[in-house]
């Protein structure tokens, strides 16, 4: 396997006086799920967009296998973000989107075919709900030739069955890609990243074990009893 690797390095933000990010680093390899977890306002979604590179900050480097990229945003084949709100029009059926979103045909084909979306091609995306909408916003970045997807919260609003089929299909995808992925469904998240990154006071502390949740007081008392 072709091994690419992705490194925030770093990183500073600072919201008014609150020091939001305090020089983090964060890596994620081909093959990895990287959950990054941390309460409401800690900085998870601020620092998704840094690493996208859609928010500006004073300092970071971003590195590609080594290389420095000021701008990830604009190498598609590199990197992708799926963002927390929803980001398909409204005013296109959802089959047109997928063609517009997709460049070759087996790509269109592959997320047309998927059982879960075919009663819905001929809609629009306000006529899906949250969990669907969300759903097909997946499958079009998995589609995507990027190297490392950013996925903020894809299991908002998702049924816990297509919950369970989004985990196989970021397992089906680690040939070729590496994950970055927060959600506040920490179970999810704990069960479909290879490697868990706590972010709390400015920091990204690595977890071993699901008790260190406990500890840093993410989780709470009674989570793994
Ligand atoms: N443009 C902005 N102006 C002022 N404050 C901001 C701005 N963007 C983010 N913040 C603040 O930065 C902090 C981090 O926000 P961010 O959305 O990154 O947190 P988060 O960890 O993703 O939260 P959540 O889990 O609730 O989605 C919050 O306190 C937020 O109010």
């Amino acid at each position: 396997m072709l091994k690419n690797k992705l490194e925030a390095d770093s990183i500073l933000y600072q919201v008014g006086d609150r020091q939001l990010l305090s020089d983090i680093y964060l890596s994620c390899e081909t093959g990895e799920v990287v959950g990054l977890l941390g309460r409401n306002g800690c900085g998870k979604t601020t620092l998704l967009q840094i690493i996208f590179g859609t928010k500006p900050t004073v300092h970071k480097h971003i590195r590609m296998n080594g290389q420095v990229y000021p701008e990830p945003y604009k190498h598609q084949h590199l990197i992708a973000y799926l963002p927390q709100q929803h980001f398909l029009p409204n005013n296109i059926r959802i089959s047109r989107i997928i063609d517009l979103y997709l460049l070759t045909p087996d790509k269109r084909h592959h997320v047309k075919e998927d059982e879960r979306l075919q009663k819905h091609l001929n809609k629009h995306a306000d006529e899906l709900s949250k969990g669907e909408l969300r759903y097909l916003e997946l499958l079009l970045l998995l589609q995507l030739d990027a190297k490392f997807l950013l996925l903020d919260e894809p299991f908002s609003g998702v049924e816990p069955l297509y919950v369970e089929h989004i985990e196989e299909l970021l397992q089906a995808h680690l040939g070729t890609k590496g994950f970055i992925i927060t959600d506040h469904d920490y179970r999810s998240v704990l069960r479909a990243s290879t490697r868990i990154i706590l972010l709390t006071d400015g920091f990204c502390r690595p977890i071993t074990h699901e008790q260190e949740l406990l500890r840093w007081g993410y989780v709470p008392a009674d989570a793994f009893s």
